[in-house]
This record gives structure tokens, sequence and C-alpha cells, in this order.
């Protein structure tokens, strides 16, 4: 087993990474009182939930099954949430624990931020997306019909607990998704395991043990490092957002339910490349390597055919890093250089949207 610290202080917490965690007696380490809530959704519930609930023997443990999918991320679903913390008498000692992907994640987060002004949550998470990015860091959201992610709060978990096992069932097209937030970090500020994720990226689609083990701890060393530098995003938090402002419009234009969150920052991350070369920031010759990762990861590279540059336009007005009105990007100073900026010439933008959008 490996452990990170995500070092913020007295909120600081461990991430535990390692096979067969999820049984591992960790996760009672980690509950305060004697109560708790496990929320998880119902494709999950019938993998992990009662092992999970196992482990905590002993204590007073409710569970909540939500609905499955990125649609259901929303303020309804965590009523849901608050019905079930008040129905079965939670206190301010309670602990809620996060069972699933980002989506899970990021609402469980949120309702803990939320049910008597904040208690304290753990983070299971059971895709590799949530391994590597969502459940590190705090960032807790639910999504609006006109933005993605427009309604949250920082909140840190007190641990993370990433059991590698549970990969073994997920998707293929989830894999992917996940690997899309892995290159991320290779692009935004780690050159190294860049070059590492192109010698290891077939290894990492055939779930290679080994392979993925380390994209995780890696991924996480990365975001943990991020985190701590700035947790609420005043500055280079927002490098890890390398793609979102095209992929949270591409969600949001099509009802969260077209394309994964991951699949979205894949085509994002591209078009960011794109437009860091067209700028003349990013060497030419570094566009072809970016595109074969994602590629090999089975990511998209262009946005879905129903979107328009008007609809990218109308979106990204609305995208959380905007400023004064004005529109900041994450883009490339080359592989493992990132900067985010509001300082680009508007018409190559232009350019970059037609040409994405001509179907
Ligand atoms: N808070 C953050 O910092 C942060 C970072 C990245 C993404 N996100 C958010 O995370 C969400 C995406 O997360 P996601 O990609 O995990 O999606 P998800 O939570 O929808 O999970 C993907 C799918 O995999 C299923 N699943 C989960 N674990 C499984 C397993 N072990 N075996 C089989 N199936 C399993 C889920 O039921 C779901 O159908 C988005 O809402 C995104 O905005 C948040
Ligand atoms: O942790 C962060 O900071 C990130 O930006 C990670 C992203 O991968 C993630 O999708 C995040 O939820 C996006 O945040 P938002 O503030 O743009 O909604
Ligand atoms: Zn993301």
């Amino acid at each position: 087993m490996h452990t990170l610290t995500v070092a913020l202080g007295e909120r600081s917490y461990p991430i535990y990474i390692g096979p067969g965690l999820l049984d591992s007696g960790l996760l009672k380490q980690h509950v305060r009182a004697s109560q708790v809530l496990v929320v998880t959704n119902e494709t999950v519930a019938p993998l992990y939930l009662q092992r999970v609930v196992d482990s905590l023997s002993g204590l007073r443990v409710d569970t909540l099954v939500l609905p499955d999918g990125e649609q259901h991320k929303t303020l309804d679903t965590l009523e849901r949430i608050f019905d079930t913390l008040m129905a079965k008498r939670h206190s301010r000692t309670t602990t809620l624990i996060a069972l699933g992907g980002g989506v899970v994640g990021d609402m469980v987060g949120f309702a803990a931020a939320c049910y008597q002004r904040g208690v304290e949550f753990l983070q299971v998470p059971t895709t590799l997306l949530a391994q590597v990015d969502s459940s590190v860091g705090g960032k807790t959201a639910v999504n609006h019909p006109r933005g993605k992610n427009m309604i949250g709060a920082f909140h840190q978990p007190r641990a993370v607990l990433i059991d590698t096992d549970v990969l073994s069932t997920l998707p293929e097209r989830e894999l992917s998704a996940g690997l899309a937030e892995v290159i991320k970090y290779g692009l935004i500020r780690d050159r190294e395991f860049f070059r590492w994720l192109q010698s290891n990226i077939t290894a990492l689609m055939a779930r290679d043990p080994r392979a993925l083990s380390k994209a995780i701890l890696e991924s996480c060393r990365n975001k943990a490092d991020v985190v701590a530098e700035d947790e609420t995003e005043q500055g280079n938090r927002a490098l890890l957002n390398l793609g979102h402002t095209f992929g949270h419009a591409i969600e949001t234009a099509t009802g969260y339910r077209l394309w994964l969150h991951g699949e979205a920052v894949g085509a994002g991350m591209m078009m960011a490349a794109q437009m860091s070369e067209m700028l003349g920031w990013m060497p030419a010759e570094q566009l072809a390597p970016i595109r074969a990762l994602l590629e090999q990861a089975r990511l998209p590279l262009t946005p879905p055919g129903s979107m328009t540059a008007a609809d990218f336009r109308s979106l990204m007005a609305l995208d959380k890093k905007v400023l004064d009105g004005q529109l900041r990007l994450v883009l490339l100073q080359g592989i493992g250089a990132a900067v985010v900026t509001d300082q680009f010439d508007v018409q190559v933008l232009e350019r970059l949207l037609e040409q994405s959008c001509q179907h």
C-alpha cells in the first residue's frame, strides 16, 4: 500500500492506494463517532456496498442508493441525501462515506459541506477518474442545467481510500475517461510522467495492475501538490482545468447525457493543445504526440457533431474562470508546462471554434 498526504495544515488527510483496501479496516479508523451514512449508486451497490458495510461493523451504518448517471448530479438528488440524514436522525458528528465514481463523490462531498453547516466525509472512489482526480482536493458540486458544477463548495474529505482492485469491474469507456485526467497531469506539469504514459498506454488499456497503480500514484501525487499549494483556486489550481472550459461546454450543451466527463475533457484538451499551437506558444511538433496518446486511450478528439461555435461561445462565457467578464483559458507552452491566461488573440479562439465545429 502507498500513502500520500494532502498537506493542508490541520485539515491534512491521507490518500491510501493499494489492492484489497475496501475491507481492510482502514475506513473505520477514520470514522470519528458511531454514526455513518454510506452513499452509493445502483450500479456500485450490488458490487461493493456490502463489503464496505461489513468493514464498518460495530458502528450505526445507514445506506442510501442513488440513481446512476451525470444527469442525476442535481439539487434534486442532493435532497434525497438530506432526507435520509434527517429521517435517520444523523447528528453533527456523523460521517458520510462516498462509495462510487466522481458523481457520487461530488454530491456526497457537497451534502457533507452543507448538512448542519458541515460534517465529515470520506471518499472511497471506485472509478479510475475518481481515484486519480475527483476524490482528492475537496471540490464538491452539483450541476445546473445552464452550467457544470455551478453550485458547490470546497470541503475536504478526512481520508481517501483507493482500492485498486475495484477497477476490474469498470466498463472500458470509463477506463478511457479516467485516462483523460491522468494524461492531463502529464500535460500541465509533469513531462516525465507524459513520457511514461506514452510508453505504458498499452499496459494501462489492458489494465495491467502495476501500470494502473503507478498511474494512480503519480496522478494523486500531482493533484495533492497542486491542492496543497492553492486549495481554493486563487491561482495555479486552475491548471487542473486544462480542457475543461471546452469540455464543460460540451457536457452542458448535451444535457450531461451524451459524453462522459473524461471524454469531454479529452476533446477539450485536444482543442486547448491545438489553440496553443495556433498561437505559436507550443512547438508544432508536440501536437502529434498529444493526439496520439489521446487516440490510444480511445478518447474523442473533436466535439460532438451537434455542437456549433455559437454553442461554445455562449456556454464558455459562464465558465467559473471568467474574471470581470474576461474569458481565461488554460493553454500549453509545451508538454508539461501550462498557463492560465486571458492574454490570447481572440481571433485564434474564433478560428479554433469554427474549425472544430466543421463537422
Ligand atoms: N471534484 C473534482 O475535483 C472532480 C474532478 C474530476 C471530475 N469530477 C466530476 O466527476 C464526475 C465524473 O466521475 P466518473 O467519471 O467517476 O463518473 P461516474 O461517477 O458517473 O461513474 C462512471 C460510471 O461507472 C460506474 N462505476 C463506478 N465504479 C464502478 C466500478 N468499480 N465497476 C463498475 N462500474 C462502476 C458508475 O456507476 C457510473 O455508471 C463528473 O461529474 C465530474 O464533474 C470532479
Ligand atoms: O480539482 C480541480 O481543481 C479540478 O479542476 C479538477 C477537474 O478535473 C474537475 O473536473 C473539477 O470538478 C472541475 O472544476 P470546476 O471548478 O471547473 O467545476
Ligand atoms: Zn475533470
